[in-house]
């Protein structure tokens, strides 16, 4: 069976995505996943987006890791379907309900509230999720936050001193975070503005994290280091993170179409 995709990205983020809106698409697995994300023997991207009807939004996003686990929020997968939708909707997520809107060159997206309890990132204890006493080769007393999925925050003198390509993976996978976690590590440069990169969780280092770059905004807000709009300039660009009296998060930024293409279902099934 022949399935058409779109090739996306927001950032640098890679995505293929396909959208079983328009024409049937057969069930995905991890395999399947893991082996149209292999960018030498399958099509190539950090995540693969598949986009459905919805009974409970305008349309629903699924999104599976490079490494072919399903996962709950993507930030810049959530502009890239703006942009291929073309309007503003509401999208359902296992992660939760988001509202997109495509703006000139990209979308705004409100990605709901953050959550800060333990339970709710999660961790595999109680602790204080605003400074947690927990440290990792010079790493130590990051924040933790779920923005539909879980991150961690470190704030760094350089973020382009710290050997993320080492210590996120033994972050990601540390037995604090029954779910793994994505690692972020940030150089807080003035009040408006933060510079961050991030290991992702089953894609390790990606040119930009949509949810990254909400996770650290919130945390910086919370620790008073920042105003509660922040440009955020990631590897591959920047990204405007807000987080207004109504305690939602606002990310707006680019997204692209860089192709489209069809492949055989059965070569990668
Ligand atoms: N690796 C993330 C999913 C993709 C997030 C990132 N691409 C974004 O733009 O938010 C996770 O496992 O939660």
């Amino acid at each position: 069976m022949r399935v058409d995709f779109t090739k996306m990205h927001g950032l640098g983020n890679d995505f293929v995505v396909l959208d079983a809106r328009v024409h049937p698409v057969p069930a995905i697995d991890t395999a399947l996943a893991r082996a149209l994300a292999d960018r030498r023997t399958g099509i190539g991207c950090d995540q693969l987006i598949l986009l459905e009807p919805s009974d409970a939004a305008d349309f629903r996003m699924r999104i599976f890791n490079h490494d072919g686990g399903e996962v709950e929020a993507c930030g810049n997968a959530s502009r890239a379907a703006a942009l291929l939708h073309g309007s503003a909707a509401s999208v359902e997520t296992s992660g939760g309900t988001i509202h997109v809107e495509p703006t000139n060159g990209g979308a705004s997206v409100d990605m709901g509230k953050p959550r800060f309890d333990w339970e709710a990132i999660p961790l595999a204890y109680g602790m204080d999720t605003a400074v947690m006493p927990v440290g990792w080769e010079g790493l130590d007393r990051p924040g933790a936050v779920n923005v539909g999925n879980p991150h961690v925050v470190f704030f760094v003198e350089n973020t382009d001193a710290v050997p993320l390509d080492v210590i996120g993976p033994q972050i990601e996978t540390d037995p604090l975070f029954p779910q793994r976690i994505n690692v972020n590590v940030a150089t807080i440069e003035n009040r408006r503005h933060i510079r961050l990169r991030v290991w992702e969780r089953g894609a390790g280092l990606t040119r930009a994290c949509g949810t990254g770059a909400c996770a650290t905004a919130v945390h910086a807000m919370r620790r008073g280091l920042v105003e509660r709009e922040v440009t955020v300039t990631l590897p591959g660009g920047d990204l405007i993170i807000g987080w207004d009296d109504s305690e939602r998060i606002r990310m707006t930024g680019p997204a692209s179409e860089s192709y489209r293409g069809s492949f055989e279902w059965d070569d990668f099934a």
